[in-house]
């Protein structure tokens, strides 16, 4: 399976998630500029955390004018996995793939901790991997972490199962204690946690493996 990994001016987490794909999942990974205009040939593109374009104007606001949105567009179109992790996550509410939108953390700090979540839908693409209501560790290092929608579009969320993971103790005052999100078509997945970071023992957990075992396993069943 092969990964696009967009890399942005500001981006922190790309070559984390290069680690992830290539050295935990044993899968094929590249990482390609902002300026890219076409993603043929991949499976699934990944959207990394970081400060994109320094988070000026607000975070993800400038990505979503990078030369590569109209092809990752195109590319979430077809029904292939876009997953975007945390400024990902921003990245992807901004140009309108996600709805909602994440605000400043409610004690206006940046938070880099650990965080027990819940895996409220394991039939998803990205979660398939996880046991029902599984409770896991992933951490978390964000500014603006706090998912805000209006009730209406919680309301559609919730009716259409597109909550996929939860704060198990809501540490930025996050809606619904929402951690991540699913499009309706389902292959578009955002989340403030780190699942990147947490794929070796050594790194102080493994539970984020199965975020890419589950990518990889739903495309191997399709091939
Ligand atoms: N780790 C990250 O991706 C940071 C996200 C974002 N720029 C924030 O601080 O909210």
């Amino acid at each position: 399976m092969k990964f696009a990994v967009i890399s942005f001016p500001g981006s922190n987490c790309d070559e984390d998630l290069y680690y992830a794909i290539v050295d935990g999942l044993k899968e094929t990974a590249e990482i390609i500029p902002h300026t890219q205009t076409q993603l043929d040939g991949f499976d699934a593109v990944l959207v990394p955390g970081g400060f994109s374009y320094g988070d000026y104007l607000r975070s993800g606001a400038i990505a979503k004018f990078a030369p590569v949105m109209p092809a990752l567009k195109a590319f979430a179109a077809t029904g292939k996995p876009v997953l975007g992790i945390c400024n990902g996550f921003q990245i992807l509410t901004e140009v309108g793939l996600l709805p909602g939108s994440l605000q400043h953390n409610t004690n206006m700090q940046f938070i880099c901790e650990p965080e027990p979540l819940h895996v409220a839908n394991n039939k998803t693409l990205f979660t398939n991997d996880f046991a029902t209501d599984a409770t896991i560790t992933l951490p978390i290092a964000h500014g603006e972490g706090n998912y805000y929608c209006d009730a209406a579009t919680l309301a559609d969320l919730q009716e259409n199962h597109q909550i996929v993971f939860t704060y198990r103790d809501n540490p930025n005052g996050s809606v619904a204690d929402i951690a991540g999100i699913v499009n309706k078509q389902g292959n578009v997945l955002g989340m403030m946690p780190h699942p990147e970071r947490a794929v070796d023992p050594l790194l102080g957990g493994s539970d984020g493996l199965s975020v890419f075992r589950s990518l990889l396993a739903n495309f191997t069943r399709m091939v």
